[in-house]
């Protein structure tokens, strides 16, 4: 960010590790540029008049969700995090960033990581916390041996972890693996993606449901695409039928199991499908409600066009990605879409990575 005025990092891997690289802004300055981000990418679209609500603020602290790199070196084991614009892992010993049941597992994760002989020289852990206890998955870049699988047990054990898997294979379910996600209550895959935190998470659920269109009835449909687990399936389902569409297998067959626990199979249809290469059609869109979508980091590409071209008047668009937003913002406007509310959520705190959701409406 533009400031000269500093304050100090909390972190003392600051400047070292490449994640929380604003730690050391003024926060006033930081929330300002920040939330500056989303009026740039709107303006950028050519909606340089729409109303941008205040920043939801996140707390450090509250990561609930962690992909922590890992390296071995001349025989040690690094973990922590990439340096910025660098494979290298940064060696860490905290991270403010995250939920204290999460940093206190770094010291004992890198004595782990050193017994097991599957973890030649790179690999990476990545740690849900889930309602129930911590959910870990393990990625080695070596075959694990019986006695890798024994060490892994034998942690799960003793850190009295909910899971432990071997990428996405369970090694170890010790106990309950569920996370409620606003009326589901979800079983996610080893792995699985989640909102970072949970502030975060009810932030886009807040915005996304006041951006629904007010007239929906129990008949309505909303087309939800790239659905995840279903962290906004619950919630638009107390609204209107859901048709979720998802990319992820596992994730499709976990939001399924979620809803007949729920007894909504009946409400809820789940489609696993690439929309890179398959969008869902203008044709399959029509009649639709709205069309509620969290694409990926890049963006949803392909499967704007389909949604300009069809004839679903509301748009709720969740980014992850501010640049990506002003590409396909762009497009909905070109298209005939005005903005009608934006939100920016401070998912990523003291980073620049800017969450936000946009709702859209098609200009009569
Ligand atoms: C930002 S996450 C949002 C997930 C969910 N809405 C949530 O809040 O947890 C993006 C989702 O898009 C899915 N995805 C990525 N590429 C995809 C593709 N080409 N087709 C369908 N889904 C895809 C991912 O598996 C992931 O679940």
């Amino acid at each position: 960010m533009s400031s000269f005025e500093t304050v100090p990092a909390v972190c003392r891997h600051f400047g070292i590790c490449g994640g929380c690289t604003e730690q050391d802004v003024p926060a006033a300055i930081y929330q300002a540029e920040k939330r500056q981000t989303l009026v740039d990418a709107l303006a950028q679209a050519g909606f340089g008049d729409a109303a941008i609500a205040p920043m939801v603020m996140v707390p450090m602290g509250t990561r609930r969700r962690v992909d922590f790199a890992a390296m071995r070196v001349a025989g040690a084991v690094r973990l922590g995090f990439h340096a910025a614009r660098s494979r290298e892992v940064v060696d860490i010993v905290e991270c403010p960033l995250a939920m204290p049941s999460i940093a206190a597992l770094i010291g004992p994760l890198r004595v782990l990581l050193g017994r097991l002989g599957g973890f030649r020289k790179s690999g990476s852990v990545l740690i849900n916390v889930l309602d129930h206890g911590l959910d870990v998955s393990v990625v080695l870049d070596g075959e694990a041996s019986a006695a890798d699988r024994s060490w892994l047990v034998a942690f799960a054990r003793e850190q009295g972890l909910v899971r432990i898997s071997l990428g996405d294979e369970p090694v170890l379910v010790a106990g309950a693996v569920t996370l409620d996600v606003g009326g589901l209550v979800v079983t996610p895959p080893p792995g699985a993606f989640l909102q970072p935190t949970v502030a975060g998470e009810a932030a886009i659920r807040a915005a996304v449901m006041a951006g629904l269109p007010g007239k929906l009835t129990r008949k309505s449909r909303i087309v939800e695409l790239y659905a995840g687990v279903g962290t906004l399936t619950g919630a638009l389902l107390a609204q209107a039928r859901v048709q979720a569409f998802e990319g992820s297998k596992a994730a499709c067959a976990a939001l399924e199991a979620a809803a007949r626990l729920a007894g909504v199979t009946g409400r809820v249809v789940v489609e696993n499908r690439d929309l890179a290469r398959r969008p869902v059609t203008a044709k399959e869109l029509a009649g639709a409600a709205a069309v509620v979508l969290d694409p990926p980091f890049d963006g949803a590409g392909p499967q704007m066009r389909a949604i300009i071209e069809s004839n679903v008047s509301r748009v709720i668009y969740v980014s992850c990605n501010a640049e990506a937003l002003a590409r396909e913002a762009k497009w909905l406007r070109q298209g005939g879409f005005g903005v009608v509310a934006a939100t920016p959520v401070d998912q990523f705190p003291a980073s620049r990575h800017l969450e936000s959701v946009v709702v859209f409406a098609r200009q009569a």
